[in-house]
């Protein structure tokens, strides 16, 4: 046993054995130096492709190495955007950093080809998102990752619950009008948050069906949401995850929180479903632990769609970083705030133009009298022409945002975006362009998406919305499509456009077929007007006699 030993030490210690080991380690070396040579080169030379392709698109000059560094507020920028348009044209180039490029792009038909074009979405511009939800394979994700739950979104948005015959079930509605009843009951009430409580109720029963309706919980998942959406943008503006400040901590256990709720909603749906045991792997908080009891009762309205999102087996494919119950909370956030602001932004047309608001009215009346269907909204041109132009002058999401991740992108008029670029379309300079949408481009006109039948070109600028034109029986007047006009993007467009359009904009239709027959929306005759109020006008609702 000595000896052998002897002779491994004699080995080890031998000259040629540690010349055998100077040379494997000096080549060890020299490949990690190749291989960070290498991948520094290409990283140089694609620097250099894209600071050589960038030169050919126009843009103010960059005196810093980093960029137009402070590029201001957000109402800054988008004036700065503005500016910019009028000066270097309808595409031009922003350095944010070395080797970070922003392309503005203001042209409609340049927008259209650029949206059908670049499909992805950079990560990091829903920083926001992320950091309150974590991972999604929905929203701000390359597009190869979201494809897959679009188009059954979009399947069951646009196919199934468009399909039924109402958009909104008949409960749903009088659930949300004795809401209205209650309200009333208080007096006044600010528009803003009227309309999250219509928006909140229509995105939960969407998704969780009708056991929403009776959750004990909504209210504080409502209340939560709301908190989360008034500090994401705060948190995620830090350049590095600010963990040693209490009140992010505070705030990612609300996020927690919302989850907690998202699971618990779901159980009380009364259904089984494989995603808690692929969080399991995933999740950072444990949530799989639950448990969940499979339940025998009949799904409710809505958990066909929710099964849908909770399955992490969507068409055969389990994203491994990705959590279902993101999904949820992302559209519940996103459906809500987006639902909030068209609801919001209706009603304060309806109570500003209280003509237009009588003339819905009547149609609706009139709707009604001829229709076998409880809700035909697709008749009711003008209520459909007011949720659009409303659209149309939302305040909310100043900015489309995509990046084309593998392929430079080149556009039919030769200009050339390379690969990578941030891609921003000002939406809402273009949704108020005066060349897209005539001279009352600012004003509130729903008959801007009214054309004579037979002249579907002819847009009604005249507003001589008729009788004639709200009796469907007699109906001489079509609703355009308003993504015919290229400059029409409250909802986005191309590849990524918003998979829930059309679903909230019948949605919010039947909404409206509903309250309108019961009130008339009015400004509060003493507060409509206050200065303080950052929520809205404040509004009443008043019971009509029929
Ligand atoms: C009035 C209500 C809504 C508005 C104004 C709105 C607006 C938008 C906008 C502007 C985008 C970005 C589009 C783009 O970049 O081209 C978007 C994306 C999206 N919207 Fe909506 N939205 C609304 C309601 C909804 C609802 C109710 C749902 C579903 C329940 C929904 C689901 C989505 C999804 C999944 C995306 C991400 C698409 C992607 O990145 O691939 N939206 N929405």
């Amino acid at each position: 046993m000595n000896s052998i030993m002897n002779s491994v030490n004699d080995f080890i210690s031998s000259k040629s054995t540690k010349e055998y080991a100077k040379k494997e380690l000096n080549a060890i070396l020299w490949v990690a130096l190749i291989t960070i040579t290498v991948f520094l080169l290409e990283k140089v030379s694609k620097l250099f492709r894209l600071w050589s392709k960038a030169s050919k698109i126009p843009g103010p000059a960059c005196n810093s190495f980093f960029g137009h560094g402070n590029l201001g507020s957000r109402e800054n920028f988008i004036d700065l955007l503005s500016e910019s348009h009028d000066k270097y044209g309808s595409v031009f180039k922003l350095w944010l950093g070395p080797t970070q490029l922003l392309v503005s792009i203001k042209d409609p038909t340049l927008i259209k080809e650029m949206l059908l074009k670049a499909e992805d979405k950079l990560p990091f511009t829903g920083r926001a998102f992320r950091l309150a939800f974590g991972r999604s394979s929905l929203f701000f994700c390359p597009y190869d990752q979201a494809q897959n739950r679009r188009e059954s979104l979009a399947l069951e948005l646009n196919g199934k619950m468009l399909g039924r015959a109402n958009v909104i079930p008949k409960n749903v509605v009088d659930c949300i009008m004795e809401r209205v009843d209650a309200i009333m009951s208080e007096g006044s009430v600010d528009c803003k948050s009227v309309s999250q409580r219509m928006a909140f109720t229509i995105l939960g029963t969407t998704l969780f069906g009708d056991t929403f309706l009776a959750w004990s919980k909504a209210t504080f998942y409502e209340e939560l949401l709301m908190m989360i959406a008034k500090d994401a943008s705060f948190w995620a503006s830090y350049r590095v995850t600010p963990f040693w400040k209490r009140g992010f901590w505070r705030y990612q256990s609300l996020c927690t929180k919302m989850k907690w709720l998202t699971l618990d909603i779901a159980q009380q749906c009364g259904k089984n479903y494989g995603l808690f045991c692929h969080m399991d792997q995933n999740s950072h908080i444990g949530i799989a632990k639950v448990g969940i009891k499979a339940a025998s009762v009949a799904p409710p309205n809505g958990v066909e769609m929710q099964d849908k999102f909770f399955s992490p087996e969507l068409d055969g494919h389990i994203n491994e970083r990705e959590e279902p119950c993101e999904n949820i909370m992302g559209m519940m956030f996103h459906g809500c705030i987006a639902t909030t602001s068209l609801i919001s932004s209706v009603l304060e047309r309806l109570v500003a133009d209280v003509d237009i608001q009588d003339k819905i009215y009547s149609e609706i009346i009139k709707v009604k009298q001829g229709s076998v269907k409880e809700e035909n909204v697709e008749k009711m041109l003008l209520l459909l022409a007011t949720i659009y132009e409303s659209a149309r002058l939302l305040p909310a999401g100043p900015l489309l945002q995509r990046c084309s991740l593998k392929d430079d992108l080149i556009l039919k008029s030769g200009v050339v975006i390379p690969a990578g670029a941030v891609l921003v379309v000002p939406a809402q300079l273009l949704q108020m362009d005066d060349s897209s949408w005539g001279s009352d481009a600012s004003k509130f006109n729903p008959y801007r998406f009214l054309s004579k039948a037979g002249k579907d070109s002819d847009l009604v600028l005249d507003t001589s919305f008729t009788e004639e034109a709200v009796d469907p029986s007699r109906c001489s007047f079509i609703l355009n499509d308003p993504n015919d006009n290229a400059a029409f993007l409250p909802f986005g467009s191309g590849m990524r456009a918003c998979v829930g359009q059309k679903f909230a904009i019948h949605g919010v239709a039947t909404l409206f077929a509903s309250l309108l027959q019961r009130y008339e929306v009015r400004l509060h005759p003493q507060l409509a007007n206050d200065p303080k109020s950052t929520t809205g006008p404040q509004i009443v609702f008043v019971r009509r006699n029929s």
